[in-house]
């Protein structure tokens, strides 16, 4: 479990890492501390221009520029065969070898009142942020974990490193708020995601290390899941979600303080050397993910534990002072689209 284990438990330098959606905001945040920590990236979102800026600003922060290789692929990741195609693209461009980290970071928010989003929004916000990462965590684990994949098969050395799928939720997967309902459950059915994979890869940890025989047909190293659950980010996509935001929705978040994609960046990477699997980026988002841990592995199981009950003690008054918050809107502004 790793409960007193210190050291670094997610070592990049010399590793190759795709991240989607790294092409702007958190994405080019991850893709450039990756880059200064010696990673091989491969960034990977839509828009071609985007995606060649980008490579260009994240191997400029190089630690050995002359060694380390930085690619980008357009791929739309609503499309599952694009996951598919993209790794391998990754594998081919990484001298037949699969990449060793996988950052399912892509998605966007499309906030606004339930009733005034079309159905088409709804499902494609479904589509841009849960299945988005679904697909990808589907091509990218089948990749790691069967031999018999379409994919060279990788070396078997006794000593690998884990290999890592991330995914970039967000801290209202821990709480729905008025203006996000596009949006939420698929982050929340992401952190579920994480949940069901954490616990069935268990099973081939397990095998790799089988008296039995199977053992040759195991993946070469084991696999670890992690989500990230950011606050408020100050992004190209962030701007785009005020243009739709109800101003409810800014009263009930005005008390999130924002981070810049450096910043959140950098403490995600840092919480993944420190094994976190549920990582939270700044002090609201750590209250969230106390309060709404479920089964969860903990982080430290005292300072989650006595923060839980803390957070469960807060949301007595902080709930009542939410709803209350929208419900004076109401009083105040009356029918919404109405004025
Ligand atoms: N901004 C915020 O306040 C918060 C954001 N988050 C989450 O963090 C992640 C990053 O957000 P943020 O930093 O705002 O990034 P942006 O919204 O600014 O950028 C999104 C990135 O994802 C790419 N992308 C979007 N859709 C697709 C697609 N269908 N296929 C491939 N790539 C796609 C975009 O490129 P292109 O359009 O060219 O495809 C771009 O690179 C997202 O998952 C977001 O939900 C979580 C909490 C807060
Ligand atoms: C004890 C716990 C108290 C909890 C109080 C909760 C207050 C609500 C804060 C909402 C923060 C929303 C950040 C959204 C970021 C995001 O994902 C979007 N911007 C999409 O990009």
């Amino acid at each position: 479990m790793g409960f007193f284990s210190k050291g670094n438990h997610f070592p990049v330098d010399s590793r190759t890492v795709v991240v989607t959606g790294g092409s702007q905001g958190m994405g080019r945040g991850l893709a450039k501390v990756l880059a200064k920590k010696g990673a091989n990236v491969v960034i990977v979102a839509r828009d071609v221009r985007k995606l060649q800026a980008a490579v260009e600003y994240i191997s400029a922060a190089a630690a050995s520029p002359q060694t380390q290789r930085f690619h980008y692929i357009s791929a739309d990741l609503t499309n599952p065969s694009e996951s598919v195609r993209m790794l391998e693209e990754v594998t081919a461009w990484n001298n037949g070898q699969l990449p060793d980290v996988v950052w399912a970071n892509a998605g966007t928010a499309r906030p606004g009142l339930f009733v005034d989003i079309p159905i088409e929004t709804l499902r494609a916000q479904m589509d841009a942020n849960y299945w988005t990462a679904t697909y990808l965590a589907h091509a990218t684990l089948n990749c790691w974990l069967k031999p018999a994949s379409a994919f060279p098969a990788a070396e078997r050395p006794t000593t690998a490193l884990p290999r890592h799928f991330i995914i970039t939720s967000s801290s209202l997967a821990f709480c729905g708020i008025a203006g996000y309902s596009a949006y939420s459950p698929a982050k929340a059915a992401l952190r579920s995601l994480s949940d069901s994979l954490r616990s069935e890869l268990n099973l081939y940890a397990g095998a790799r290390r089988a008296k039995s025989g199977s053992a040759a047909t195991a993946p070469p190293a084991d696999i670890k899941i992690h989500s990230v659950f950011p606050g408020t980010i100050l992004s190209p996509g962030h701007a785009a979600e005020e243009q739709t935001k109800h101003p409810v929705t800014r009263v009930l978040e005005e008390g999130d303080p924002a981070q810049t994609e450096d910043e959140v960046a950098t403490v995600a990477v840092r919480e993944l050397e420190k094994g976190r699997y549920l990582i939270s980026t700044q002090f609201l988002g750590s209250a969230m993910r106390a309060s709404a841990l479920q089964g969860s592995p903990r982080n430290n199981w005292f300072v989650d534990t006595v923060f839980s009950w803390g957070t469960s003690i807060a949301w007595l008054f902080i709930g009542p002072d939410m709803e209350g918050k929208v419900y004076k809107w109401g009083k105040e502004n009356g029918m919404p689209n109405a004025q």
